[in-house]
This record gives structure tokens, sequence and C-alpha cells, in this order.
């Protein structure tokens, strides 16, 4: 795993875009993972503003969004279809045609879910999968103790989870229970995962997933089985790490060789 500890939020964000804008250079119809949240905000903030300045192409480019609340209206502003349209698909320039969430109204959940792993194969594999980290943890909406084989499914949202989203939301009951998520052994099926964090309260997860032992109560620990990963966090979210020194001389002394 290769992590890279950077100042603050903006080169997060920065370091993000570039790893997108090398994969677009490579292939212009790449199939890019897309993450909601707060993390990736900075990279697609970025990310918008190459496309608004003429040095990068999108409109090319597929995306598979992790997950969606069940239930939630797709109209509700915090619904990650309504939020994938706002923040990336409008801001990047991406062709809504290429763009999907699951289904999280389906009638038949479970369908949808199976549907949607066999649209990303249909699509030939994620290239890209950017990812947050919870505080619990997860990545996508993979709650603790979710199996490191799983599909594309549903999944109860853990308390932790819904207390750390009401900011979204009018009021903490309103916070949806469930959600269709990408699966854990569907997250580790893209070709590279990039995994951001900023600030101290993502600092105990961090250092969990990258340092602690693989385990299910910390669904992101997943990425260690992963062989092409990266974590990059600010100074805050590394401040738990207790090798950020080597961290920080190996990115310094990256060898010519190794790729990103
Ligand atoms: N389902 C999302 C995740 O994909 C996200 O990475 C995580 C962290 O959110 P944030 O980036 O806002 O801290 O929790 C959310 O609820």
């Amino acid at each position: 795993m290769e992590v890279i500890i950077l100042p603050g939020p903006e080169e997060v964000g920065r370091l993000g875009a570039d790893r997108v804008a090398a994969v677009v250079a490579r292939n212009p119809r790449a199939v890019l993972g897309l993450a909601t949240g707060s993390s990736p905000t900075g990279i697609y903030a970025e990310l918008a503003r190459r496309v608004a300045a003429g040095t990068l192409d999108l409109s090319g480019v597929s995306g598979f969004a992790l997950d969606e609340y069940v239930g939630i209206p797709a109209d509700h502003p915090e619904s990650y279809s309504a939020v994938i349209d706002r923040e990336v698909v409008g801001p990047l320039g991406l062709d809504p045609a290429r763009v999907r969430v699951p289904d999280g109204r389906a009638a038949d959940l479970a369908a949808a879910a199976e549907e949607y792993d066999a649209a990303i194969a249909a699509a030939g594999g994620v290239d890209l999968q950017l990812l947050g980290i919870g505080t619990n943890g997860h990545i996508g909406f993979n709650e603790p103790t979710s199996s490191f084989a799983s599909r594309t499914r549903i999944k109860t949202l853990a308390p932790r989870t819904r207390t750390d989203n009401a900011r979204f939301f009018a009021s903490p009951a309103e916070v949806p229970t469930h959600c269709l998520t990408q699966g854990l052994g569907t997250i580790l099926e893209a070709r590279e995962l990039l995994l951001v964090a900023q600030g101290e309260g993502k600092a105990d997860a961090v250092a969990a997933a990258v340092e602690g032992p693989l385990s299910s109560m910390c669904p992101a620990s997943a990425l260690q089985l992963h062989r092409r990963a990266s974590v990059v966090v600010d100074e805050a979210a590394a401040s738990r790490l207790r090798l950020a020194d080597y961290y920080r001389f190996t990115h310094e002394h990256k060898p010519r060789w190794q790729g990103p």
C-alpha cells in the first residue's frame, strides 16, 4: 500500500485529480468509481477547474457510484444520485448517460444490486476507484463486520454513520436506515484504489486501515489486500500513523522505476 501524507486538503485534492487525469490520459473512455461525501470534493473541485480551463476532457469516461440510500426520493438533495449529478456529472462535464448510481428505490433491491455488479463488469470493470473513509472505518457503506468477499447489496447503516451523516438532513430521524453499497469484494476488483481522508476526525480510522490488522471491524483495512492501493491523507488525518515518518521518507525517495 502506498501512503502519501500531504500538508492539507488542497494538496490532497490536487494529487487525487492528477491520478484521475493520468488514468484518463491513458484511456479517454476509462471507468471511474465515484465516491460521495466530503472527502473527494477537493478532487472534484480541482478536476472541474481543469475541465473549465480546457486542459482536461472527461466527456468520454464512465462512472459508477459506490452507494445510495434506500428509499430516499430521487429528487431529495441528499440522495447520492442528486449529489453525483450536482457535484460530479455537471461540474466535470461527464456524460450523464455513462454515469450510474445504485437504484435505492428499486422494487426488488436484491435484483438491482446484482444488476449493478453486472453493469460494472459489462463496462470492463473500474479503472480507478475513489474512496473516502467513515469514522468507523467504512468504505462505501460497508460497515464494520462487512465480508471482504461481499458484492453490491443491501446494508443497514451503523448508528455512528447515521449520526455522522445527520448533518446533511433536516433531523437525525430523517437519515435513512438502509443503503445499497458496492461490496468490499466489488471494490477490490477495481484496477486501482485511491482513498483520501482529511482532518483529525479520520485519524483513528486511517491508522486502523493502514496499520491495523486486516479485520472486518475496519472494512477499509481491505485495501491491504489490493495490489495497487494508495492512501492520500493530510497531516491531521495522518496524525495517528505510527510509521508516518517512514511514509514521508518513502514518498520523498520514490524509486524512478516505481509507478504511481
Ligand atoms: N457512504 C459515504 C462514504 O462513501 C464516505 O466515504 C464516508 C465518509 O464521508 P465523508 O467523506 O463526508 O467524511 O461516509 C459516507 O457516508
